[in-house]
């Protein structure tokens, strides 16, 4: 068996075409729709991904503002900026690129964007929203995930879904956007002893570990669906996920690649939360 490709590239191209038809719907009412940027230090993986989603930005038809600070920037004075950016009404989403100089502490930082421009779905009051079920923004890169598994058509009603790891930003809302769809939810993380046991019993398992390897073709249920999350570096260097593709997609039903599958999304889904923003206004 050959597992079907879930490409996140394709996928992402068909939703920022949905995106840009609905931000010029806005535009043409004067309401454009508006991202603040906000990058403190020079990580250089951070200035790639700050870079792509400004550009995303252009793509769609959104106005987006890119604010770069040095690494010395004080906390207060990031706090500061947050603050004009609340107040400012040209811009619906506001992001703090992650992660954060150490001197800076990142839920000061989460917690001063606005409830209603906190598209990156971090807040504490985000993460309420998503376990009540009330309407709020969804972290990106689940909320990702969960798009590219309901393109394989697969309804999760019923299913088992393992979910390998437990951050806040991936493992736990993914974990309730799974039960959401009405899933059977397992989470496994670093202390769980014979991980294999719970991934052989899965439909779909999503794997955000930031190891690679971590899943492996005989811990996988023929037809089951993978999500990997993973950004890694195999010996040569050459980036890869948390899971053996070569080995899983010979057993899966739909496997996404890394690069090319969720990755992509994360930015995507970032459109989408900035203009579900601007809609609401
Ligand atoms: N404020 C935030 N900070 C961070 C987030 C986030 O969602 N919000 N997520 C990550 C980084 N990230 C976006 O910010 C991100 C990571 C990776 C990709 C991506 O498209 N990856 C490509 C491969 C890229 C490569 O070749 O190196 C892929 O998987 O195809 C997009 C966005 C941490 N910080
Ligand atoms: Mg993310």
């Amino acid at each position: 068996m050959s597992a079907q490709l879930i490409d996140g590239i394709a996928l992402s191209q068909k939703l920022r075409a949905e995106i840009a038809s609905r931000a010029a719907a806005l535009t043409a009412q004067g309401k454009q729709p508006g991202l603040a940027v906000i990058l403190v230090g020079e990580d250089p993986a951070s200035q790639v991904y700050v870079r792509n989603k400004v550009k995303a930005c252009g793509d769609v038809g959104f106005h987006s503002v890119l604010e770069k600070y040095e690494a010395d920037l004080g906390e207060a004075d990031l706090l500061a900026r947050i603050e004009a950016l609340n107040n400012d009404p040209a811009i619906h989403g506001i992001l703090v690129q992650m992660p954060l100089p150490k001197h800076i502490n990142p839920h000061k930082v989460i917690e001063a964007i606005a409830t209603s421009k906190d598209v990156d779905g971090y807040s504490v009051l985000s993460a309420g929203e998503l376990m009540t079920g009330l309407e709020g923004f969804r972290p990106c890169t689940p909320y990702g995930c969960m798009k590219l598994i309901e393109s394989t058509g697969v309804d999760l009603r019923g299913k088992h879904a393992v979910v390998i790891g437990r951050s806040n930003t991936v493992g736990k809302p993914m974990g309730l956007l799974l039960l959401q769809a009405n899933a059977t939810v397992t989470i496994c993380h670093s202390a769980t002893p014979d991980l294999g046991l719970y991934t052989r019993q899965a439909d779909v398992v999503v794997a955000a570990v930031g190891r690679r390897d971590t899943l492996t073709a005989d811990m996988v249920k023929p037809g089951a669906i993978v999500i990997d999350v993973g950004m890694n570096r195999d010996d040569n260097g050459k980036l890869c996920g948390d899971v053996d593709f070569a080995g899983i997609k010979e057993v899966a039903s739909h496997i996404t690649p890394v690069p090319g599958g969720v990755g992509p999304m994360t930015i995507t889904m970032l459109l989408m939360n900035t203009i579900e923003s601007a809609e609401r206004k």
